[in-house]
């Protein structure tokens, strides 16, 4: 339990302030809101990000199984999930559709690094034994710094190259901000009933989260030592 009426992400929100906004405002996405993008950095990204979403999948799916075990899920919950696991089969495909475009092969991508360890860092959620208020912590911070970076390049004063404007409607749109909110409503709901010592695991699963984002963007934009 928390002693204010102060929702748990609002608190995480404004605590981790600068760890979040390393992660939404990084400097790929300033370059992509300011169209002086690198586009074999937009290139590395894609084919990096493929991967990574093939193994989102059964995280996702694990979230699905505990939001059906655990006692703190409601039934809106599970659609909820659910849906998001159906649109990443669309995820999927527009990556296909998009390195065909780019002409980067899918087939040949070696993951980097930093792209193993935050799928390493996904497997690590979907053991039995992590409380579904942390995996779905894991799941709403992942997802909302998409949402946050590229709902950024959308708004007012942006001059994203025509492109790319496609990739941030994706994950910049209304409908994605608000399967977003609805996440983090389930976050502060379960966390409003768990205990400190779950409260506490959630808010390190939510840094981890930021930091293998920034790290994921780090190697995008071809750091060495992402590499
Ligand atoms: C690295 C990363 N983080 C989040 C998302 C959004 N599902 C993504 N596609 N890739």
């Amino acid at each position: 339990m928390t002693d204010s009426n102060i929702p748990v992400t609002e608190t995480w929100l404004r605590k981790h302030r600068l760890q979040y906004t390393g992660a939404t405002r990084h400097p790929f996405i300033l370059s992509i809101r300011d169209g002086s993008v690198d586009f074999s950095s937009f290139k590395r990204w894609l084919g990096q990000d493929y991967i990574f979403v093939r193994s989102f999948v059964p995280f996702v799916a694990s979230v699905l199984m505990k939001s059906c075990k655990d006692e703190s899920s409601d039934d809106d919950d599970m659609e909820l999930i659910l849906g998001g696991i159906a649109s990443l089969k669309d995820e999927i495909n527009w990556f296909k559709q998009q390195a065909s475009k780019y002409h980067v092969s899918l087939t040949s991508i070696i993951p980097q690094n930093a792209n193993i360890k935050y799928c390493r860092f996904l497997e690590s959620l979907t053991g039995s034994e992590v409380e579904y208020a942390v995996a779905i912590t894991a799941l709403w911070a992942i997802e909302v710094v998409y949402q946050d970076s590229f709902a950024h390049c959308l708004e007012e004063g942006s001059r994203v190259p025509h492109e790319l404007q496609e990739t941030c409607e994706r994950w910049g749109n209304e409908g994605f901000g608000e399967f977003c909110r609805s996440l983090r409503g389930i976050v502060d709901r379960c966390l409003q009933k768990a205990s400190p010592e779950v409260i506490s695991k959630a808010e390190v699963c939510f840094l981890s989260v930021v930091e293998h984002e920034v790290e994921f963007w780090n190697m995008s934009v071809g750091d060495v030592g992402a590499v």
